[in-house]
């Protein structure tokens, strides 16, 4: 319904781009010397009226404010076709279009080539404006702009009448107008609607202003420059007609519109949206997909993007609830494009897209991109009414003998249609011309698996397309009926491609981040269930992960009851663009989206491990509020330069919540010194759950931060188990005080210290207490490679007494992946001194 609500809510934007009547049949402007102040305030008023937002003039912004600049290539074609060599890529404005190119000369005749939606109209009207305001194109005295799709013929009509006709009031005659000829600009725009026969012989052409012809020879005269030879001319075409259109002119400069830059996409999105903070988070949302931000690149793709998620900002105020994914954008484009076609055969349109998709699949297998005007011919894809919808045509280059190309607009349209092509139904009648294709959606989910990773998106398409949403969307809306059945298909591939991946023995965990985005396509609760309810675990590691990533996850994990292990370690969480500009203060903490998702209500987490993500003190805050309302969870992991001690007191205050049962907490490699440690143990004093404290590798802790934890360890409810505090830079002079707890903490049965430099008194002192009988200790962590003679003694007696008492090397080496070692404090794992911070493989084994 909403969709429906937002289809009709802006259908008034796609009047203008499909070159549906804007309004005048033809539309003349005209700027006459003694009326160029009123007329030209008269065109800024008609070219600004925002007429794309007609349907909710309130918020219709002024067409300044609207319009982004676009990129555009010159003379990347010529009527022989592409060019040669390097074209030159310039940023558009529009003084540009006129100005004198390479060789000094100022061109007459502009084509301005552009695929559907790329922005030719737009440019147009820019023109207009600029030129309306005095700001640009002041040599000419006077505009016309002839919109093409708008033509209704027959009609008999002499330029000077269309002049007349068009300007009434005018005192000027027409004639005088027309007069000088080199101050006049006629602007063609969407050339290819022209639906005349484009050649005519030459003598029925006009050469005088003042005769009366049919219309379409009075404009073909115009453009072939029969008559007034010496105006200048400014032609729009989608690159279908570029064929067609270079046979009529002479001269002509071609410039093509390749869309929005980068950084212009994020200026629309700006623009777009009145309210800034709403700009940023839609530019966020798109920046996030890495498929939508690519599609950005053509205008109205960006258009439709905005369009939607202004009406979710409108319904939910945050976009982290948008269920609209990629698909669900995809299909609202397809039916904005199709609003206009004749809706009284869909078995013509069933059937057309039916070719179109095949065309496009198998493009997609074979690395194809574009297609000979056989394989479209083939297909029986020449049909005027819809191919310039979907295809644009190249023209080859020089000395290619094949006719012209086709492409899709954008590679993500292509795979759109691709993955269209393994769910549409086919009646049966159709014969497919390329016939060579396979419906095997077991196929190409294989060959995914397998080799083929450039099938991503298709895949991720496949998955959104058979929701039950977009089946019903696609029949109602666009009229194209698509068949669920790949459903089932699509969820046996998942269950199985994880279980394949598992150890045998070994919890069965997804691995891959890529089936929580095929999820998120498709959005359905229950299907997250079923593909998911067998597995345990969830390990990412080292993965980069994008707001869209997040949001996949987040709302598979909320579905996910059987989740027990998460492991994201060495992952980052990205809201935005690294290098982005936009204020970063306001967003929630990195892991918002995942601590939200893991508080859902039937979690079965137990684990959740974040070393080497760099978390930041919210990212602790979100963690210790997940502490306090999860008491399922038992195991945290985190650790790396990032945490500090302002992070750690913020999990304190979750630890020391009634609600919170964390067994183990690992905090290693971090930046935390003795100044966390009387939280710390007050955490230990008052816990009746925490069994294992690691903080190995943190070498800010030293002896006073050790003597600090210690009066943690000696309340008789502390039920610490273990204490790690390998290489943490300590000395002998913590050694007093750990100690005298070995006897005092009941239940302490592992001390690590391994890779400290405690030096003989230190280690003696803890030797003294390892005698007493009491002592609960099983393991004790140190360095023994530099013993002493009398140690090793010390060690054979203590052996003696306990016979199951370890001493050795315990440091558990969890080493950061490849990429999350350059995260170490110090880089390449070496301290100033040249001192290892991970310490060496090469440990003696146990005494
Ligand atoms: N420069 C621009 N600045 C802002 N928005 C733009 C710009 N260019 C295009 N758009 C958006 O894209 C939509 C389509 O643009 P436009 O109608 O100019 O495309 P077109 O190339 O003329 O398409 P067609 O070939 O279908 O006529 C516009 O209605 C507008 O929403």
């Amino acid at each position: 319904k909403q969709d429906e609500g937002l289809a009709a809510d802006v259908s008034g934007v796609w009047v203008g781009w499909w070159g549906i009547c804007l309004g005048l049949a033809l539309t003349l402007l005209l700027i006459g010397t003694e009326h160029r102040r009123n007329s030209r305030e008269h065109m800024v008023r008609e070219s600004r009226q925002d007429r794309e937002l007609g349907a909710r003039p309130r918020e219709s912004p002024s067409f300044h404010r609207h319009f982004t600049t676009l990129t555009i290539t010159r003379e990347a074609w010529s009527k022989h076709g592409a060019k040669d060599g390097a074209v030159g890529t310039t940023t558009a404005v529009t003084t540009t279009l006129f100005e004198p190119s390479g060789d000094g000369q100022t061109p007459q005749v502009v084509v301005l080539v552009g695929a559907p939606g790329m922005g030719k109209t737009m440019m147009v009207r820019k023109v207009m404006v600029e030129w309306g305001e005095g700001m640009l194109h002041t040599h000419f005295d006077f505009v016309f702009c002839v919109d093409c799709k708008a033509i209704t013929l027959p009609m008999e009509a002499s330029v000077a009448d269309l002049v007349s006709q068009c300007c009434p009031g005018l005192r000027v005659p027409a004639g005088k107008i027309l007069d000088d000829q080199k101050k006049i600009l006629f602007i063609f725009d969407g050339f290819e609607a022209l639906g005349f026969p484009l050649v005519q012989p030459e003598a029925e052409l006009s050469s005088d202003p003042r005769e009366v012809k049919p219309l379409e020879l009075t404009l073909l005269s115009l453009l072939k420059k029969t008559v007034l030879p010496e105006a200048s001319l400014l032609i729009t075409t989608r690159p279908t007609a570029l064929g067609s259109l270079g046979q009529c002119l002479e001269g002509e400069h071609y410039v093509e519109i390749l869309g929005f830059s980068a950084a212009r996409r994020e200026e629309y999105f700006h623009r777009y949206f009145e309210n800034s903070n709403k700009g940023d988070m839609a530019f966020r949302f798109a920046r996030g997909n890495q498929i939508l931000y690519s599609l950005c690149v053509i205008p109205v793709m960006s258009w439709t993007i905005c369009t939607i998620l202004e009406q979710e900002l409108c319904g939910t105020k945050n976009l982290l609830e948008c269920s609209k994914a990629t698909t669900g954008m995809m299909m609202f484009y397809l039916s904005q494009l199709l609003k206009h076609r004749d809706r009284d055969n869909p078995q013509v349109l069933q059937q057309f897209l039916l070719q179109l998709c095949s065309l496009a699949a198998d493009g997609i297998w074979k690395h194809k991109v574009l297609f000979e005007e056989k394989e479209i011919k083939d297909c029986g894809l020449d049909q005027p009414g819809l191919l310039p919808f979907f295809l644009n045509e190249r023209i080859p280059k020089e000395g290619e003998d094949h006719g012209s190309v086709y492409a899709f607009t954008h590679l993500h349209l292509q795979e759109f249609f691709a993955a269209m092509f393994y769910v549409l139904e086919d009646d049966g009648e159709m014969v497919s011309s390329l016939g060579r294709l396979e419906k095997d959606v077991n196929k190409l989910l294989e060959s995914y698996s397998k080799s083929r990773k450039d099938l991503n998106v298709t895949v991720r398409f496949l998955f959104g397309l058979v929701s039950q949403k977009s089946v019903e969307y696609m029949d109602k809306t666009i009229g194209c009926r698509i068949s669920p059945q790949a459903r089932e298909e699509l969820l046996r591939w998942l269950q199985g491609r994880h279980r394949g991946l598992s150890q045998p023995g070994q919890a069965l965990k997804v691995s891959e981040m890529d089936t929580f985005r095929f999820l998120f396509e498709m959005n359905e609760k229950s299907f997250v269930q079923s593909a998911l309810g067998h597995f345990t675990d969830l390990d990412l590691q080292d993965t980069k992960l994008t707001l869209y990533d997040q949001m996949a996850l987040s709302f598979c994990i909320q579905h996910w009851d059987g989740l027990g292990c998460v492991t994201l370690q060495g992952c980052s969480f990205h809201w935005q663009d690294p290098e982005a500009e936009l204020d970063a203060s306001e967003l929630p903490c990195p892991i918002h989206l995942l601590c939200r998702a893991l508080r859902h209500r039937g979690s079965a987490l137990r684990v959740l491990r974040l070393q080497w993500c760099r978390l930041s003190e919210s990212c602790c805050a979100e963690l210790a509020a997940l502490l306090a309302e999860h008491p399922g969870l038992a195991r945290l992991e985190l650790g790396d330069s990032s945490l500090g001690d302002s992070s750690v007191r913020l999990l304190c205050e979750g630890l020391r919540t009634p609600g919170c049962r964390l067994r183990v907490l690992r905090l290693r490699y971090s930046r935390i010194t003795s100044a966390c440690c009387e939280d710390l143990a007050a955490v230990l004093g008052t816990s009746t759950y925490l069994e294992e404290l690691d903080l190995s590798f943190s070498e800010g802790l030293r002896d006073a931060g050790v003597e600090l934890l210690c009066e943690g360890l000696q309340h008789c409810a502390c039920p610490l188990q273990t204490l790690r505090l390998g290489s943490c830079r300590l000395s002998g002079a913590c050694c007093q005080a750990l100690a005298t707890r070995l006897l005092q903490g009941p239940r302490l049965t592992c001390l690590d210290l391994s890779d400290n430099e405690l030096g003989a008194h230190g280690i003696l002192q803890l030797f003294q207490q390892l005698r007493h009988p009491a002592c609960p200790l099983r393991s004790l962590g140190l360095s023994v490679d530099g013993f002493s003679q009398a140690l090793l003694q010390e060690v054979d007696t203590l052996r003696a007494l306990h016979p199951t008492l370890k001493i050795g090397n315990l440091l558990e080496h969890d080493v950061p992946q490849a990429g999350a070692m350059a995260r170490l404090p110090c880089h390449r794992g070496l301290l100033p001194g040249g001192r290892k911070v991970l310490p060496s493989f090469r440990r003696p084994p146990f005494l």
